[in-house]
């Protein structure tokens, strides 16, 4: 058998524009009904969800027969868990808080093999092979594996020229609620001055060749970003849709006090 197709990374390739959502709840049967939904990409949340390798696990298989693609973001950049996470199958990592051009190019090397890198050698154990079922998965599996770096820092948005040269990093995520707190704009992405860092962010790695991508759940918001050039926008959050979904509809039966709205995310 073949490595199976990176459909989110050739629809990146074909430039073509993908609305995603991020997926919180850290079980395969939320994160399935997400897939079932028709979004072209999902987030399989390990940064901030409850998240373990073994759930990321399940939401990988449990939304292989669907066609929104998923994409698993790690809790950090440690090498050991890149490993791990694409031995389970993740072809799609994002990594959160890039700051530089180094910790960029070591990111690459963590997703390769020697002597382009320093990945070992999962064989027959792991499910990214089909346990030893893919043909030559040692020389292929860099062509199917897509990085995504998060810059959502302001050294990250000083670094971003360094960032996005790196060979080997496919595309750009932008974090606008990390962004706007570290720039001292907590819960206020359309910030002028944030706005100004995410244009920056989206010129910059458009120079370099690099898709970009954002999460925008304000329809407003993600629309303005796509103007801007931004290629895979996730545009919810399901956790947030349950809630909102669960307000509105007790909303229309009991009277509660109005929730400040949040861009918070
Ligand atoms: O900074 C951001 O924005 C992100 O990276 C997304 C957040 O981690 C999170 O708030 C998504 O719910």
């Amino acid at each position: 058998m073949q490595v199976p197709t990176n459909t989110f990374k050739q629809a990146l390739a074909q430039q073509a524009s993908m609305w995603g959502c991020w997926a919180g709840f850290a079980t395969g049967y939320a994160t399935e009904i997400v897939a079932s939904t028709g979004f072209d990409w999902l987030l399989i949340d390990g940064e901030h969800a409850p998240n373990t390798l073994p759930s990321i696990l399940a939401q990988l298989q449990a939304v292989a027969p669907y066609s929104t693609a998923p994409v698993v973001r790690s809790v950090n950049q440690d090498p050991a868990l890149i490993k791990q996470l694409l031995d389970i199958g993740a072809q799609t990592l994002m990594i959160p808080m890039v700051e530089s051009g180094d910790q960029a190019a070591a990111l690459v090397r963590a997703t390769r093999y020697p002597p382009h890198g320093i990945r070992g050698v999962g064989g027959g154990v792991v499910r990214a092979t089909r346990w030893d079922g893919v043909d030559d998965y040692l020389n292929k599996a860099h062509e199917s594996l897509c990085l995504i770096v998060q810059v959502e820092s302001p050294k990250g948005v000083d670094q971003v020229e360094a960032i996005t040269a790196t060979e080997g990093v496919d595309a750009v995520f932008i974090g606008p609620a990390d962004l706007s707190v570290g720039m001292g704009y907590p819960g206020n992405p359309t910030h002028p001055n944030v706005q100004r860092a995410i244009e920056k962010i989206i010129r910059t790695a458009h120079d370099a060749g690099k898709p970009v991508g954002i999460l925008a759940p304000v329809e407003g918001d993600a629309r303005r970003y796509q103007k801007l050039g931004c290629q895979f926008i996730a545009v919810g959050i399901d956790i947030s849709l349950l809630r909102q979904g669960a307000l509105a509809t007790i909303g229309r039966y009991k009277e509660q006090p109005a929730e400040r709205p949040s861009r918070t995310y």
